[in-house]
Formats: C-alpha cells, structure tokens, sequence
C-alpha cells in the first residue's frame, strides 16, 4: 500500500477535487489496486475505495496509474537556441510521452547557464512556456569557479561540466584542475556535480586513428569512442568526488564496466550514482548503422551483449536513474554522408520511457516498479525533491500519468511533439500508450491529447534542511 503520511489531518471525501478510480497504481513497492483522492493538486487520500459519488472522477480502471516521470536530463536549448527544440516544445513532449518534471541542462542554450543572471533568464522563460515542473542544471566550466554560489543561491538543482568536448563553443569542457577544485566548492555548497564521462585526451586519439584510416562512417565513428574513453573518465571522476566529498552523478552511463567502477566507488563510500538513459537499454550497435543519424550520441549506444547487461545493472540497484538526454538538432546538422560531422544527440524525450515499459509489458508486475523507482522516485530523492515529487503517496504532489497496455501499433512522425521529427523509434511497436497526464493535479496530456487550457510548469529547487 503506499505510503501515508502522519502529519496530514484526515481530509473528507467532500473536500476533494478529482478521485482517480480503478487504476493499478504503480509504486517502487509493488502495484497497488487503490484510487487516489486530490485537492489542490496534492493526493490527500489513498484508500482501497473511496466511495463519495459527487465528486470529479478520473476513470483509469484497466490501466496503470504510474507516477509523473522526472526526467533530469534535457537539452531544451532555450533561450538562444530554440529552433533546435524550445520549452514548450520539448515539454509537451516529455507529457505527452508520461513526464511531469524536466530538469534543463545548461548547455546547448545561448547563453548558457554560467551564473545566476544565466539561470534567472532561463526560469523567466520556462515559467512562461513549459507545461510541466521544471528545475534548472547550471554549469561548471573552466572559469566560473566564482559564480557557483551564486547559481546556489539562485536554486540550480546541481552543476554539469563536460569532461570531454562538449560540441558548444560556449559551454569549454572542464580541464582536471578546474573539475577538482569546482568540486571542491560545490561539496561546500552543498550542490550536487554531474559529469559527461568522456575521457578528452582518449576521445581525440581514438577519433584521429579512426580519421587516418578516412572512414567516415557509422562504424569507424563507433570505433572512435570505445568504452574505455567512458572508463577513464569514471576513474578520474570518482577519485575526485571520494577527495573533495562532492556528491556526484555520472550521466548517462552507457556500459555495464561503467556501472561496476560507479558500484565499487559507492562500496569505498563515495557519493556517486548513475544514471543511464533509455537509448542505451532500447538499441544496440546494429541499431545505430541500421538507423543513422537519429541514434547518434554520446558516450555512443554499445553491443547487445552490454545492452542486456544494462538490464541487469538496472534490476540489481545499481542504476539510480534513467534519463532521456534529450539532445535534437535541426534536420540539417542531422545530415551529412560524413557520420563524425553529425550532431550527437538522440531525440528521445517523449518515447523513450514508455518504451521502457513496453520492453517489461510482460513482465509489468516485477519491473513496473523498478521503473517508477528510476523514473522518479529515486531521481526526487537524488535531486532532494522528495517532499513533493517522485511518489504516489499522501502528501505528494499529484504528478502522474496513465498507462494503457493495448495491442501494438507502430511509432510514426505524427505522432511527435518534439519541433523536429526525428527520432531513432519510428517504426517501434508498442503496446504502450500514454492517455493522460497530469501535473500537480490538472491535465497537461488527456485521453491521447493535447489537454487545453493546462497550468504552466513551476520552478523546483533542491530542498534545504
Ligand atoms: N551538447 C549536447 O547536447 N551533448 C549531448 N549529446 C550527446 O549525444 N551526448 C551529450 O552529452
Ligand atoms: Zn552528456
């Protein structure tokens, strides 16, 4: 049963906005046959039935109420960069695909966010066009070392610095000193640090011997960045995080060998977690010579063998969270006969995660919440938004999505969100289908639509205490 909690007073049913009936809800801790009770956009009551008749009713029965998905990796490029996706594009996606909470990274923005004047533009603008929660990432690069308190106090959910080249001529990546000292202040500050573990130094040999033999294709740029390039770095990373006490996150983590130097850092009791995105639990080397340039990123997508030890990882507790890296560009930085010249970044945001769960539609009562722990409560926790968000529980903030498992229908351009239509799941089928939405109680997504007239998305910062 979820979670009740003891501090509320019991609320009547007449006071109660909205009751979500008949659905199986999903918690880390099992599926649960309750319906969930709403005011002011909380879950004030969860009970095996509530029977009041008079009040607004939500009918989910045959589907899974699953919670809002947080996901703590998007790359919006917002301001400055907004014909490659924008908030309001990027956010209805991420709600149409089940998610409620997006947490924007500071790069492929222009300006992007280095300080808090940075930071306080890029709220103003989502306050104004994002449909779902949002918190804002700021960045640590080699000379801003003295605006890190300042994004702190400005509400950052954390800072990313790239280890290798980021692709953004304003967003340098972090040299070793500047990433050893940035996280000796940040431990300090009490923020967070996520790093893109790419080893620079090995990222560039590999790519030269690769460019040296003039292949130019998908294979030879897979070649360019095997995974020790990811190894490297980890290394350097978790070594640094054990030194300085900086809690430490390593995104999209794309190896099983990643996430065993991430474990046995944890088990030396340093503050590390992983995350992992869908792309690397959905596709495999073949993918990416079979689809191109929409299943293009970095750390690149690796062999089958490591893609199901990913599961495992998963499974085992030892992936914290999954995100999207949601990373579009326009069509034409998508194109080039040139593999090495494509813009690295997978356009993932509205179906990657529900076609994680599709990938356990079989076996939906075991894995449906792992998933809604990685989803969203692990990543509440994480971020220390766990007051609030990441839980169907009483107290909580009414974030959730329904799930229907129906008979399989392909994925088609028509049915993005996203600015641009690119996305390496087209032609996917899934049984999966994501009816309705809601953040803080209202419908953003309802009954496979675009809802009208949905609030606009709130600004979170981490939760002091
Ligand atoms: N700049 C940017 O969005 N980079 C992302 N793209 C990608 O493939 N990996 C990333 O980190
Ligand atoms: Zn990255």
């Amino acid at each position: 049963m979820p979670r009740k909690r003891e501090t509320l007073t019991p609320v009547e049913p007449e006071t109660l906005d909205l009751i979500v009936r008949g659905g199986r809800v999903v918690t880390p801790d099992g599926i649960h046959a309750v319906e969930l009770g709403l005011l002011e956009g909380r879950i004030v009551r969860v009970a095996e039935s509530i029977t009041d008749p008079t009040h607004a009713e939500l009918d989910a029965a045959g589907r899974y109420v699953f919670p809002g998905i947080v996901d703590a990796h998007v790359h919006f490029n917002e301001p400055g960069r907004a014909e490659w996706e924008g908030l309001a594009h990027g956010s209805l996606a991420l709600a149409a695909g089940g998610g409620t909470c997006f947490f924007d990274m500071p790069l492929n923005s222009e300006p992007p966010v280095l300080d808090a004047a940075g930071l306080r533009t890029k709220r103003a603008l989502a306050e104004q066009l994002a449909c779902t929660d949002f918190a804002l990432w700021g960045g640590l690069v080699p000379g801003n070392l003295d605006k890190l308190a300042g994004l702190r106090d400005a509400g950052a959910i954390g800072l990313k610095a790239f280890m290798s080249d980021s692709g953004i001529a304003s967003f340098p990546r972090v040299d070793a000193k500047s990433l050893y000292e940035g996280m000796k202040r940040a431990a300090k500050l009490g923020l967070l640090v996520a790093v893109h573990a790419e080893d620079d130094a090995l990222a560039t040999q590999f790519t030269a011997a690769q460019r040296a033999k003039k292949k130019t294709d998908a294979k030879a740029w897979l070649a360019s960045r095997p995974v020790e390039v990811e190894l490297a770095a980890i290394r350097q990373a978790t070594e640094f995080a054990g030194e300085t006490g900086c809690a430490l996150h390593i995104v999209h983590v794309s190896s099983p060998e990643g996430v065993a130097l991430i474990t046995e850092a944890r088990a030396q009791r340093v503050d590390v977690t992983a995350e992992t995105c869908s792309h690397y639990l959905l596709l495999n080397d073949k993918d990416v010579a079979k689809l191109g340039a929409p299943a293009k990123c970095a750390p690149p997508i690796r062999d089958e063998k490591r893609r199901l030890a990913l599961w495992d990882d998963l499974r085992a507790g030892q992936i914290h969270t999954v995100g999207s890296d949601h990373s579009p560009a326009p069509p034409d930085l998508k194109t080039s006969p040139n593999f090495f010249e494509i813009w690295g970044g997978i356009g993932g945001v509205q179906h990657g995660f529900q076609l994680l769960l599709n990938a356990c539609a079989t076996t939906a009562d075991r894995d449906f919440p792992l998933l809604a722990a990685v989803l969203a409560r692990n990543v509440a926790r994480r971020f220390r938004l766990d007051s609030r968000k990441g839980l169907l529980a009483e107290g909580m903030d009414a974030d959730f999505c329904l799930i229907e498992l129906g008979a399989a229908r392909k994925i088609t351009a028509d049915d993005l969100w996203t600015r641009h239509k690119i996305s390496p799941y087209l032609g996917r089928p899934s049984r999966v289908r994501v009816t309705d939405t809601y953040v803080r109680g209202r419908p953003v997504w309802a009954d496979g639509r675009v809802a009208s007239g949905a609030p606009k998305g709130q600004f979170l910062r981490p939760i002091t205490t």
